[in-house]
């Protein structure tokens, strides 16, 4: 599968206040007493769309299920093998990688790590769109708000999958590609799992989430920081990237 021209690096400023006064503290007394030196890079992401199933069971059932473990068994050497090349090719310093470093008085890994995801619940959007997510408490601007979890895959080994998943059309489009440095990544959250990320909807005019690359442990995270002030039990929206003319025209909703 395809993917759109990636964009370029926009930088976010780091949040002028902290989120939680209890994720500081926990962060300082595991770092012991200082904030971990950190930065945040935020290539424009894209998720190719090309491939996309539009499916009312996107999915719980058991045949989307046996196809995702079909396909990792399928693709079990492969990703062992592209796992450990990732892990090879990890330790680039940030000018080898072309990413500006801003240091934040935030920190988000700590969001990441714990796996956050208060404030939040995944329903039913009673349309087309299927799930959403919506929120339980008020996001500020630049608020850690969830990640994009899943499994960081290389380019290649994500194409294979998308493949394969291409075949079942109950599974839905969850595959995430994203820049980082010179190289391709994907967050695949195919798989059902209880996280919240693979559950945010697309909107183009109105999105009120954008997503960015964090980087904890020298992995790439992908997370959704708040573009604006997000009330109390408004759906989440990202932007999701698609605008290669054929896929949009396939998927009008992707213009909205
Ligand atoms: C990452 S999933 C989002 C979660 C999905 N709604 C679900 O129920 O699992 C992306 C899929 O959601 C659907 N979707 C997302 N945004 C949409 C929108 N604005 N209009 C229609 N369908 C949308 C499409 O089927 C798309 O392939």
């Amino acid at each position: 599968m395809a993917y759109k021209d990636i964009f370029n690096m926009i930088p976010i400023r780091p949040p002028k206040r902290f989120q939680s006064s209890i994720d500081v503290k926990s962060d300082r007394l595991r770092k012991g007493g200082l904030l971990k030196d950190q930065f945040l890079f935020a290539p424009d992401i894209c998720i190719p769309e090309n491939e996309i199933v539009p499916s009312s069971s996107q999915s719980t059932n058991d045949t989307t299920n046996n196809s995702i473990a079909l396909t990792k068994r399928i693709l079990h050497d492969d990703y062992n093998e592209s796992i450990s090349t990732l892990r090879r090719s990890k330790r680039q310093t940030s000018k080898q990688l072309g990413i500006t470093k801003y240091k934040s008085a935030t920190s988000f890994d700590s969001f990441i790590e714990r796996q956050c995801e208060d404030g939040l619940e995944a329903r039913h959007t009673g349309t087309i769109k299927g799930r959403g997510v919506y929120t339980t408490k008020k996001f500020f601007r630049n608020d850690y708000i969830v990640e994009y979890a899943g499994e960081l895959l290389i380019q290649s080994e994500a194409k294979q999958r998308e493949i394969l998943y291409g075949r079942n059309h109950d599974i839905g489009c969850y595959m995430y590609y994203f820049k980082w440095g010179e190289k391709l990544f994907c967050v695949d959250a195919t798989e059902e799992t209880n996280r919240l990320g693979r559950l945010i909807n697309h909107s183009r005019k109105n999105s009120n989430c954008q997503p960015k690359v964090f980087v904890v442990r020298d992995q790439p995270r992908l997370i959704l920081v708040a573009l604006r002030d997000i009330e109390i039990d408004e759906e989440l929206f990202y932007d999701y990237g698609e605008r290669r003319k054929d896929i949009v025209e396939s998927f009008p909703w992707l213009n909205e």
